[in-house]
């Protein structure tokens, strides 16, 4: 298990580290991008020649150091890997040391400063951010106080111009790199939204079902069926409500042990599956007590219903589970009236279940109507039960 998730970390460091070799190749290529923006100045006339070829030397030297240590892997050693502190301080610093150098240019170089502390607000925390906000600030403010008048403007020339707005431009564009780590992040986001909430609906759907079949608990079922019984009360549907229960399962559990016991719940559950439509819930109340939700069905196609399915269990090959085995259920089957509650439907149902377990087992009975259900007939009054019916199994 640990080694499963060791494997799972290295995948995910892996990843890590190639999006951070991905930004040392667009920070070179940024740094060669600037470079030649102060070509074009020196073209100009704006800046000596010698200070645009230092800058191209100094930046491609730096960020193409930093490419090393990423391939290398000699930022893995350290706390925060992907190195923002050194790289904003060293790209910084050059950016105020060539105020010095090309003070006409100073404002672009500010310009860069911006952009730079664009990174630091994605990737810094508050407190990191004002500290780096101050750095940067304390730092131009000495730079701006030593230049004193030789602080300046490229200059009005229409290249000059032109070129100033060449600059911005394309220092717009190296935001690209930023947006590319918060789209990162956000899509990082996005994938563990995705990830949490299907756990939790697993979470939920487990938190619902019951272990050994796999339909719906005690717990979710009653729910299901308030839920039901309110749209019911609001629409004037008609619904059934089904108690069934396994006949004689103690002796099949005596005879043939609790694990073929299992098994039959479990298949009694697939052929429910089988023989009910998608909309029916099914749910495990009990040991081998089950209920069954019948939605949009009146009294007489629910028996239909549940009888055929009683038909389907009681023809089912259960030999190819044990030999000898024989299965049936007996069930009641109660529809929803107007002003029926959750008790009184559970209460008619399972009344008719005890009609049909007296009446002999492997039967469907059909629940009187709600007023009458007023408490568990004794087994003399079952013959005079109108208007149920019970189902003689062949
Ligand atoms: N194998 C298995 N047996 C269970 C489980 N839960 C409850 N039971 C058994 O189900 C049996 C229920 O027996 P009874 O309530 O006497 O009912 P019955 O034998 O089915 O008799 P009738 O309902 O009257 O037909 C008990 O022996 C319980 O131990 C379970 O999860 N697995």
């Amino acid at each position: 298990m640990q080694s499963i998730q060791a494997a799972h970390s290295d995948v995910r460091e892996g990843k890590r580290q190639r999006h951070r070799l991905y930004m040392a190749r667009l920070l070179i290529l940024n740094m060669a991008i600037e470079s030649a923006e102060l070509a074009l100045f020196a073209i100009a006339g704006t800046i000596p020649v010698s200070i645009a070829v230092l800058f191209l030397a100094v930046g491609f030297a730096v960020s193409s150091g930093f490419y090393l240590v990423f391939r290398l892997g000699l930022n893995l050693r350290f706390k925060q890997k992907n190195l923002l502190i050194p790289q904003l301080l060293v790209f910084g610093g050059i950016q105020i040391v060539f105020m010095f150098l090309a003070p006409k240019l100073s404002i672009l170089f500010l310009l860069v400063l911006v952009v730079l502390s664009g990174y630091a607000a994605i990737e810094f925390n508050p407190r990191q951010y004002t500290i780096g906000w101050l750095v940067y600030g304390a730092a131009t403010a000495l730079a701006m106080i030593l230049l004193g008048d030789r602080f300046d403007y490229p200059g009005h020339a229409d290249m000059e111009v032109g070129l100033v707005w060449l600059f911005f431009f394309m220092t717009l564009r190296s935001l690209t790199l930023a947006n590319a780590s918060f789209s990162r992040l956000r899509e990082k986001l996005l994938e563990k939204n995705r990830q949490l909430e299907q756990s939790l609906h697993r979470i939920e759907d487990m938190a619902n079902r019951d272990y050994l079949t796999g339909v719906h608990n005690r717990r979710h079922f009653m729910s299901l069926l308030e839920m039901e019984l309110q749209r019911s009360a609001r629409s004037g549907r008609a619904f059934c409500l089904v108690m069934l229960d396994l006949d004689w399962f103690k002796a099949i559990n005596d005879r043939f042990g609790h694990p073929v016991g299992d098994v039959v719940l479990q298949r009694l559950c697939l052929l429910a599956g089988d023989n009910l439509r998608a909309v029916d819930q099914v749910g495990r109340i009990g040991g081998e007590e089950f209920a069954i939700l019948l939605p949009d069905a009146s009294l007489d196609s629910g028996y239909t219903t549940i009888d055929r399915l009683r038909a389907a269990v009681h023809a089912y090959d259960w030999q190819q589970v044990a030999d000898g085995l024989q299965v049936s259920f007996s069930a009641g089957v109660a529809a929803y009236g107007a002003g029926d509650s959750v008790h009184m439907m559970i209460k008619r149902a399972d009344d008719a279940l005890y009609e049909a377990k007296h009446a002999g087992r492997n039967r469907v009975q059909q629940a009187g109507a709600m007023q009458e259900a007023q408490g568990r007939p004794d087994p003399e009054q079952l013959e005079q039960l109108e208007p149920g019916r019970v189902n003689q199994a062949s």
